[in-house]
């Protein structure tokens, strides 16, 4: 197949509200996940036997329905279907440590505060904080720190799922301003993301230049260049 190149969301930046509401947000880190998948094929593969066996597990009814459609377009998943995913969770978690959709946040001390480190804060004091750093401290992550690796965030006895402490993996804040769309982005993301691996193959065009933009959102200076390869899908429930 192959095609035309396309080119994803590079959204222009719209007002700081839409950015929190998760517009932007969210499109913006699909975009650095597909680029990191594009880089590391073992991790898409992963991400793809963990769809196909999630939708091989379908009951036969569902299955019926599915076969009556004759149609890969059918294949809808189901929100407990995505809490399954959690390989893909993990994966895209990664991304997020890497390149937060939101690099910097900054905030202003309302009394005067003492740091855990004996750091005195004055009422009035700026406090600016880079997760885009902090997903990348060695301090923070170990000697891999640099690297993709989905597997940082999966239980090595049984493969589950661990999350991390939001002081620790910043990319929603943490605390009182935790992000409030955190588990509806994690939903929007997978159930996006799921979608199009289950049937495409997402090739970055060659020399497609990536870089990321300077902003309050990390967008993509050039947008990501990509082209689509269908699936063949003869074998998708093994
Ligand atoms: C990958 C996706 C997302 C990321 C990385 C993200 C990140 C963040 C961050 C860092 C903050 C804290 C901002 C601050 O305090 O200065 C925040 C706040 C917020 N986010 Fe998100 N967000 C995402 C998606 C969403 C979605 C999809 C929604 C809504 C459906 C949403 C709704 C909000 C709201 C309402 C706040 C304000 C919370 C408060 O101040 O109490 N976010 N987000």
């Amino acid at each position: 197949m192959g095609g035309q190149p396309l080119l994803l969301p590079r959204t222009h930046f719209s007002s700081p509200n839409r950015k929190l509401l998760g517009r932007d947000t969210s499109s913006v880190a699909l975009s650095w996940f597909f680029w990191l998948l594009h880089h590391n094929p073992e991790v898409e593969h992963n991400i793809l036997q963990e769809i196909c066996r999630i939708v091989g597990a379908r009951t036969s009814s569902d299955r019926d329905r599915e076969i009556k459609s004759d149609d890969d377009e059918a294949v809808v998943f189901k929100p407990e279907e995505i809490k399954k995913m959690e390989y893909l969770h993990a994966a895209l978690s990664e991304a997020l440590r890497l390149y937060p959709s939101v690099p910097l946040d900054h905030k202003e001390v309302v009394e005067d505060d003492v740091f855990p480190d004996g750091t005195i804060l004055k009422k009035g004091t700026k406090v600016i904080y880079a997760m885009y750093t902090m997903g990348r401290m060695e301090a923070i992550w170990g000697k891999d720190c640099r690297e993709y690796k989905p597997e940082r965030w999966l239980r090595s006895s049984d493969g589950r799922f661990m999350s991390e402490s939001a002081y620790k993996f910043t990319a929603f804040n943490g605390g009182p301003r935790l992000c409030l769309g955190k588990d509806f982005a994690y939903y929007q993301m997978k159930f996006v993301a799921a979608s199009i691996i289950y049937r495409y193959r997402v090739k970055v065009v060659e020399n497609h230049p990536v870089e990321p933009k300077l902003a309050l959102t990390m967008y993509m200076k050039h947008g990501l260049k990509v082209t689509l390869q269908k699936r063949d899908h003869a074998g998708r429930h093994k």
